[in-house]
């Protein structure tokens, strides 16, 4: 399966095709208000699946339109959702936790995916131990069908209302009439607008609690078209609305007659929100190579840009190859074209390298390449982003290694105003500058919502910790290549008739990595070898001087020593790294820099008591007075190492003896 429904293996970087606007729109409204009978004891014996192919079926040539609702139960969202579903026969929720895999199957077939992932993308929202809570619900008319996201108004609301927000293509916004734009109407807007949705129905509600009075209607209108437009918000439908008496919500009310738009129904059953994405370049990304046997090499995905024919010009991306479409392959047999939301498995005239996460893309408008970008990042996760710390980046079907390497500034999601940040909490958005460890083919999220957002993965934890939405590439690597030298690191390690190796001491403060590294180093020494100490203390003094002790500054102080030691190897050396490191994905970061068997993680492990107790450098009494703000182990946190290659209990034995262990390690 290919796509999914927000926040599900890639969150934000699922937008399907809702192919509204072609050949749908009407000319009036006088036919309103007329639903879809679905009343679901009606339906034929049998499975949900069963239900659910017919009813597809009954409804393929309509349209789909995805949109959210925003706002509090206060303002009369759940009622305008109660009463649209009533209205319109909802297919009930508990339905469609029954479906099973067999629907799901029916669901996925002649391109309409919609329902099956709507349990689908819920399903792999949970194995990713994602508590998002975001209802689905599905309803029809005579015109058109839809999916209905109706995100609940608590404290994780910014994360469920983006999960939403996503897929969707059109925002209901509630205002009560009495009360006017609130800060949360503000907040709901900012991210409407950053997941790229440019359609709004401001739907000024309990205008029977007002009097149907047109002037709070038109100042309500007039502000919320100020916000619009410096948000960017392009369509903005404005209705006066009683959701509790049904006043213009699935007919016009006979209680407004100076307002001459339509219903909300009516809106949404006639508002054309395509962006016709057939006519923009070709664009595949992979979602797994076919290869079936010896003669057949196809690669499939579904179409999310763009369309295709045999014989067409395309260039494989990141690698630039190009080659000719030779068939477009479906279940239903090949076809003379293919265009934006179709499934297809194209073969191509020469043999390309193209793997899984790869976009096939049209030689004449190829989608950019780029392994750094600004973006825009919603940070979802009780753990605090730290810029520099390093995330699985997933964009489609690509998965990556990426880290925030600035965060410019945050938003204001209230206010939209900038602030300086060094780190993001649970539920902020930054504008920050990302980087990967390899490029990607993407779009900006604005031209194409699938291949312009992107999820970040904990990798440890494997939970996912933000959405992010990419808005242009920097180039400021474009032009760095690596520069080949001739006399490598093998040469340099014969030359010094050793094996380089990273040692990296970690443990508190006081707990013996500066005596028992140093030890170690006159051992070595001794033994002829060429070493190196890096130690903390030392390297604060120069390199990492703007550096202090907040989370944000020791990934960072981390980062930058993991990269000397990295340099000091590639010279041939054994490095004696001693810093307490007290985050494991950053010693995981320095872990990866180095070759096989390169790295030796030494935990050395004294416990928090002991380490204070020995106090040599006086800085536990004055954490605990107070006077050292963020101290290891007081009031800052240690992860202490899940399997290092050795680990010293400096309880049980002399440093002596401790450091005799590491050289034998080193030496065996
Ligand atoms: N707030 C706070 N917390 C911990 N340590 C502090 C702090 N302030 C100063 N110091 C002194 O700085 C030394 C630790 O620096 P590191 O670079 O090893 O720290 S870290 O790896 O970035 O966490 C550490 O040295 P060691 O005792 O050798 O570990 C301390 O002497
Ligand atoms: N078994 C041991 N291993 C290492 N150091 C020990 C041990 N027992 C006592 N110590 C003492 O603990 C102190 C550790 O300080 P230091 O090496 O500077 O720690 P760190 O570099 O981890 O801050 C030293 O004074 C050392 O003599």
């Amino acid at each position: 399966m290919s796509a999914g429904i927000g926040i599900r293996e890639s969150g934000l970087a699922k937008a399907e095709r809702s192919d509204v606007g072609d050949g749908q729109r009407k000319d009036g409204f006088e036919k309103s208000g007329s639903v879809v009978a679905l009343n679901p004891d009606s339906r034929i014996p049998g499975s949900a699946g069963d239900a659910v192919a017919d009813y597809l079926k009954q409804h393929e040539s309509k349209s789909l339109l995805r949109f959210i609702t925003c706002g509090s139960v206060d303002d009369g969202k759940s009622t305008l959702i109660g009463r649209l579903l009533h209205d319109t026969q909802r297919l009930f929720e508990d339905q469609l936790a029954a479906l099973d895999a067999d629907s799901r199957r029916h669901g996925t077939r002649n391109g309409e995916i919609d329902f099956a992932l709507l349990v689908d993308g819920l399903a792999a929202e949970r194995e990713q131990g994602i508590t998002i809570d975001v209802a689905y619900r599905y309803f029809g008319t005579e015109r058109r069908k839809f999916i209905v996201a109706d995100c609940p108004g608590h404290e994780q609301y910014t994360r469920n209302m983006a999960t939403g927000a996503s897929t969707a293509d059109l925002a209901v916004v509630l205002v009560d009439a009495r009360k006017g734009l609130l800060t949360q109407t503000r907040r709901h807007s900012y991210i409407v607008s950053l997941l790229g949705i440019r359609h709004v129905v401001l739907a000024v509600n309990k205008m029977d609690l007002v009097g149907f009075d047109p002037d709070v209607f038109e100042r309500i209108v007039g502000e919320y078209r100020e916000l619009a437009a410096k948000l960017g918000i392009e369509h903005v439908q404005a209705v006066p609305l009683s959701a509790l008496n049904g006043d213009n919500l699935t007919a016009r009310s006979a209680a407004t007659p100076w307002y001459r738009g339509p219903s909300v129904l009516e809106h949404l059953e006639t508002v054309d929100v395509g962006r016709d994405a057939a006519d923009l370049g070709l664009r595949l990304p992979v979602q797994w190579v076919n290869r079936p046997h010896q003669d057949f090499r196809g690669f499939a995905g579904t179409i999310s840009a763009g369309r295709v024919r045999p014989g067409d010009e395309i260039v494989a991306l990141p690698s630039g190859r190009r080659s000719r479409v030779q068939r477009i392959v479906t279940a239903d047999g090949d076809l003379a074209q293919a265009t934006a939301g179709q499934a297809v498995t194209l073969t191509l005239a020469d043999e390309l390298d193209i793997s899984r996460g790869d976009v096939i893309a049209g030689a004449a408008q190829p989608a950019q390449v780029a392994d750094q970008f600004a973006a825009h990042l919603l940070w979802m996760d009780a753990t605090a982003l730290l810029p520099g710390r390093s995330y699985w980046l997933k964009i489609g079907a690509r998965t990556v290694t990426a880290s925030v390497t600035e965060i410019k500034h945050k938003i204001d999601v209230n206010t939209q105003a900038q602030l300086a940040a060094r780190r993001l909490e649970l539920n902020e958005v930054a504008w920050c500058n990302l980087g990967l460890d390899q490029p990607i083919a993407f779009e900006a999220y604005r031209d194409n919502r699938e291949l312009g957002s992107f999820v970040l993965i904990d990798r440890q934890t494997n939970a996912t910790v933000a959405a992010g939405t990419l808005d242009f590439a920097l180039r400021r690597a474009e032009n760095i290549h690596w520069q080949p030298v001739d006399v490598d690191k093998a040469a340099r390690a014969q030359a010094k008739r050793q094996k380089p190796r990273c040692v990296w001491f970690t443990g508190l403060s006081g707990s013996g990595k500066s005596t028992i590294a140093n030890l170690v180093d006159k051992q070595l020494h001794a033994l002829g070898h060429h070493t190196f100490i890096l130690d903390g203390d030392n390297v604060r003094h120069g390199l990492n001087k703007d550096l202090g002790f907040t989370d944000a500054d020791r990934v960072e102080n981390i980062r930058r020593v993991a990269e000397v030691a990295k340099l000091m190897t590639d010279a041939g050396l054994i490095v004696l790294v001693s810093f307490i490191s007290p985050f494991r994905a950053e010693r995981e970061l320095a872990r990866e820099l180095f070759g096989a068997g390169e790295f030796v993680e030494v935990f050395v492990d004294t416990p928090l008591q002991e380490a204070e107790r020995r106090d040599v450098k006086g800085l536990y009494a004055k954490a605990r007075a107070g006077k050292i703000p963020n101290f290891t182990g007081i009031d800052s946190p240690y992860e202490a190492p899940e399997s290092p290659e050795l680990h010293l209990a400096t309880l049980e034995d002399d440093p002596q003896a401790l450091a005799q262990r590491v050289v034998d390690f080193l030496r065996g």
